[in-house]
């Protein structure tokens, strides 16, 4: 089974070897992947359907305990984990969901700022379900913050909104990037998403990394830039997509 071994972590956010995992007999979902990921390096994981995203993304938050395996998984301490719905308690009040667990004096204050960072202020007495789709998801960003995570693990946690919505959130996670600068490995099935935020794109093939692609594209990303567009293409094709069929 892998280990969780912060400590033995130094230039590096993330050191997978050999990693391993399957449901079954059948066969493996994730077949002897090795990955690293720097301090503050951004990585998008793509893949087809089925390709193990979800599996890998729990593997790295030590989610997956009961699943047979082995290899080698070391992530820093600190770990926060955003899902594609926000998980908030619906019995907690915004503030309260997003200080859980928190300890210190200072855990109200903390939990004030990281929603006045996300665009919340005012909220924090709202309950959950008196939030709108995309508030809910900026209370789970604020909640996996105010933790100061070195690494943030991210499974789809804009699937489920709509494509305006999705738009402010990629502003709002470059702007909290920029700021907090924690390692990110972000799970999308939209290869766009991928491309405006990503340092490097990941394509998983049947359990291992199959390209691993370096985005040097600068800050100010348009998918109009025809470099972009190739790079989408590339991508495309990497999943089996014909570009065609998408547009
Ligand atoms: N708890 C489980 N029990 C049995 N099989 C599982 C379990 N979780 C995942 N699988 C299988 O492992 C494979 C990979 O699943 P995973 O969720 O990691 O894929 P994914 O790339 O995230 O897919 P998607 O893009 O559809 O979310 C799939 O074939 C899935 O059926």
């Amino acid at each position: 089974m892998a280990t969780h071994a912060g400590e033995s972590l130094k230039d590096r956010a993330v050191r997978v070897e050999g990693l391993s995992r399957s449901f079954s007999k059948a066969g493996g979902v994730i077949n002897g992947l090795d990955l690293t990921i720097a301090p503050g390096e951004f990585v998008a994981l793509i893949g087809r359907s089925g390709s193990g995203k979800s599996t890998l993304l729990r593997a790295l938050a030590g989610l997956d305990r009961s699943v047979s395996g082995s290899g080698i998984v070391e992530v820093p301490d600190r770990v926060s984990v955003v899902f594609q719905d926000s998980r908030l308690l619906p019995w907690r009040r915004v503030l309260d969901n997003v200080t859980l667990g928190l300890t210190g004096s200072d855990a109200r204050t903390r939990g004030l700022e990281a929603l006045s960072e996300v665009g919340l202020e005012g909220r924090e007495q709202a309950w959950p379900h008196e939030l709108s789709g995309g508030e809910q998801q900026r209370s789970a960003l604020a909640r996996s913050l105010v933790r100061d995570p070195q690494l943030l693990l991210a499974d789809e946690p804009f699937g489920a909104l709509d494509a305006l919505t999705r738009i402010k959130m990629h502003k709002l996670l470059k702007k909290l990037y920029a700021a907090h600068n924690p390692a990110i490995l972000l799970v999308t099935h939209d290869v766009d998403e991928a491309i405006a935020l990503a340092d490097r794109v990941i394509v998983l093939v049947d359990g291992v990394v199959g390209s691993d692609i370096h985005v040097d594209l600068g800050e100010k990303r348009s998918p109009g830039d025809p470099r972009f567009a190739a790079l989408r293409a590339r991508l495309l094709a990497e999943l089996g997509v014909v570009e065609d069929e998408v547009a």
